[in-house]
């Protein structure tokens, strides 16, 4: 199976590589970086540490095949009883989900920001993911070791082990142009940024005041080191630059971002296994008016998991914005089979809202539940 995606490393890292091996890897310097990670060390960018890698050189790999570790769920089966009825538990013979979990908010926010390089997109600050990696791969970080084994494996995608949340995907910015020129209202809605990686739509859903926002990545590395620093990042530093003239500027501006910080949540896991642990939670779920999610069609396998999330998590007369590329070459997924597979469990109405039609196409697209007629 051919895979494509890009993929950006330092200099220095690609140096400390292990060898291509089989061949299986070819790597194709001359192609640009994605408009995603171009973003990386812009003018602009605040430093948190004395830490600062030298300017990232970007790359494209190519990588032929990929194992399948992932829970394998058959995306052309029927509609199964849960898929139709919002029922929980499909899933629990599959011995590969990654278990869910909630991250708790660290007390000290200064340390979520410790090691952090901050740049800034228009109207969104977002940690620097080139110093991360770097980071993450030098420290030898406890925990998930996704950096190395996405390096070694010279892919921003390990079926099942790591979904690519270490990177800010193109249809990310297609959906907050969205969000800005179609003046998309986030105010007092609860929303779920689904397979959030960086979280940049989730913030932009805080800055849009929005009353509950929840976090959720496959990965929980990802949640710790870059969702959340991103969260505080915008938070905090948008209070810093607000409060100049307060009386306490510092009081004040502790509250608020408190205040900010305690609508977001944030978690990890498989989806079907988030859906387990928000619905099975002390408090009464309440369904999302809004679920964001930007480049998680990719992969077949995991649509039966995705519109089991979206049949369950969604509030009635709430609304998916999904933003995907036509297609992805290599793990087979896209618009065209997701909207088959939508449309055969006839449970959501599914509309697209914009094509863009450069560089490789990409569509912005609306979901919400059938009205029965
Ligand atoms: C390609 S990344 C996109 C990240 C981000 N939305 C963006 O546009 O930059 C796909 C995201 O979907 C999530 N994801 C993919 N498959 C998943 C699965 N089966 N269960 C849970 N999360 C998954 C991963 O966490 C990952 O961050």
């Amino acid at each position: 199976m051919t895979f494509q995606f890009n993929f950006s490393i330092e200099d220095h890292l690609e140096n400390e590589s292990a060898p291509l091996g089989n061949g299986a890897l070819t790597l194709d310097s001359s192609k640009a970086p994605s408009a995603s990670e171009s973003h990386e060390g812009e003018p602009g960018s605040r430093a948190f540490s004395a830490r600062q890698s030298g300017s990232p050189e970007e790359h494209l790999w190519e990588r032929e095949s990929v194992e399948n570790t992932a829970p394998s769920q058959d995306a052309d089966s029927p509609p199964s009883a849960a898929d139709s009825s919002g029922d929980l538990g499909t899933h629990d013979e599959c011995p590969c989900l990654r278990v869910a979990k909630e991250h708790a908010v660290p007390r000290d926010l200064k340390k979520v920001l410790e090691n952090k390089v901050i740049g800034l997109l228009p109207g969104l600050h977002h940690v620097n993911l080139s110093v991360v990696k770097t980071t993450l791969l030098k420290e030898n970080f406890p925990g998930e070791n996704i950096v190395s084994k996405s390096f070694s494996s010279r892919s921003d995608l390990i079926t099942g082990i790591y979904e690519g949340g270490l990177k800010i995907w193109e249809c990310t910015f297609d959906l907050l142009a969205y969000f800005t020129k179609a003046k998309v209202k986030f105010a007092g809605k609860k929303v779920l940024d689904l397979g959030c990686g960086s979280g940049l739509l989730g913030i932009a859903a805080l800055k849009g005041g929005a009353e509950e926002i929840h976090f959720q990545d496959y990965n929980s590395l990802v949640i710790d080191e870059v969702t959340l620093p991103n969260v505080v990042a915008n938070s905090t530093l948008e209070e810093e630059e607000n409060d100049v003239n307060e009386p306490d500027p510092k009081r004040c501006r502790k509250s608020k971002v408190a205040q900010e910080l305690r609508k977001c949540h944030f978690f990890s896991g498989e989806w079907s296994e988030f859906c387990k642990l928000v619905l099975s939670g002390e408090k009464l779920f309440v369904k999302y008016d809004l679920i964001l999610t930007s480049e998680t069609i990719y992969n077949p396998d995991y649509y039966s998991a995705l519109h089991q999330a979206f049949h369950r998590l969604l509030g009635e007369n709430g609304q998916v914005l999904l933003a995907s590329k036509a297609h992805y070459f290599g793990v087979g997924g896209g618009v065209h089979l997701f909207q088959k597979f939508v449309e055969e469990r006839d449970v959501f109405e599914i509309r697209t809202l914009k094509i863009i039609d450069e560089g490789l196409k990409r569509f912005l697209i609306e979901m919400t539940f059938k009205q029965p007629s």
